[in-house]
């Protein structure tokens, strides 16, 4: 049994007034939960959220980071300044990176590695645009994306890492993949996971759904049995709304 993990992504929203009251608001709702539970603020959060979360089940994580530890890169956060702070996830290669700061495969696998030393957990975002998918390449893209990902990664580092997989075109559009197509998506990337590692460590490692989840399909998307959990986006910017879904 895979232990479900929903993870809200802030992207570039909140402050630290509005988040702190958020952690203390969402804490009351999910503290009885059997899921895991992350916030991923901005960098700025990041402490300020640690602190707030002291003693209660949600974990926190980054949304990015560098590979290396330290170094002349203005503007980057390194995997020591997030250990330095506890920080348990951090989500690496989300298509917004990928799309907007020029990620590839190549640094989103250097990201993971670096991740894994230093002791934070990946959660690694996969996915196609609605391209892709109308010419039936996604299969195609997701298995160079994922084999990519996991280059030179033993297998007790794969076990270490969440995949979240999000169709770009779910993402902030308010479609949503119909949870059959999303659970027969994530079932293939579970397949070439198998192919890379076995069955025993596909079957251990967490795939979520990510792309306008929201508390009205958080339940059929979790229902489906390759569907291990959720990364959040719009809906996880009000503790209402993401707690309702961490309680589907
Ligand atoms: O990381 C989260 C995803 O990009 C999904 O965002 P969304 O829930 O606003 O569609």
């Amino acid at each position: 049994m895979r232990l479900p993990i929903i993870a809200g992504n802030w992207k570039m929203h909140m402050t630290k007034n509005g988040a702190v009251e958020f952690i203390k608001e969402l804490e009351k709702e999910v503290k009885d939960t059997d899921v895991e539970v992350v916030i991923c603020p901005p960098a700025t959060l990041l402490n300020i959220l640690k602190e707030a979360a002291k003693g209660t089940n949600i974990k926190i994580g980054a949304q990015n980071m560098h590979w290396e530890k330290q170094g002349a890169f203005t503007g980057e956060v390194s995997p020591i300044m997030l250990k330095d702070l506890d920080i348990d996830y951090c989500i690496i290669g989300h298509s917004e990176r990928r799309q907007y700061f020029g990620e590839t495969n190549e640094t989103v696998n250097k990201k993971i590695k670096s991740a894994i030393d230093h002791g934070i957990n990946p959660i690694v975002c996969i996915g196609e645009t609605l391209e892709v998918r109308k010419a039936g390449n996604t299969n195609s893209l997701l298995k160079e994306q994922v084999t990519e990902a996991f280059k030179n990664i033993t297998d007790e580092e794969a076990k270490k890492i969440v995949v979240a997989y999000e169709p770009i075109w779910a993402i902030g559009t308010g479609e949503t993949a119909t949870p059959e197509m999303a659970n027969e998506t994530i079932a293939y990337i579970r397949e070439v996971i198998k192919d890379l590692y076995g069955e025993d460590i596909s079957e251990e490692i967490r795939i979520q759904y990510g792309g306008s989840v929201k508390p009205s399909n958080v339940q059929e998307l979790m229902n489906q049995e390759d569907i291990d959990g959720a990364l959040v986006g719009g809906a996880s910017l009000k503790a209402d709304s993401f707690s309702q879904i961490v309680n589907f």
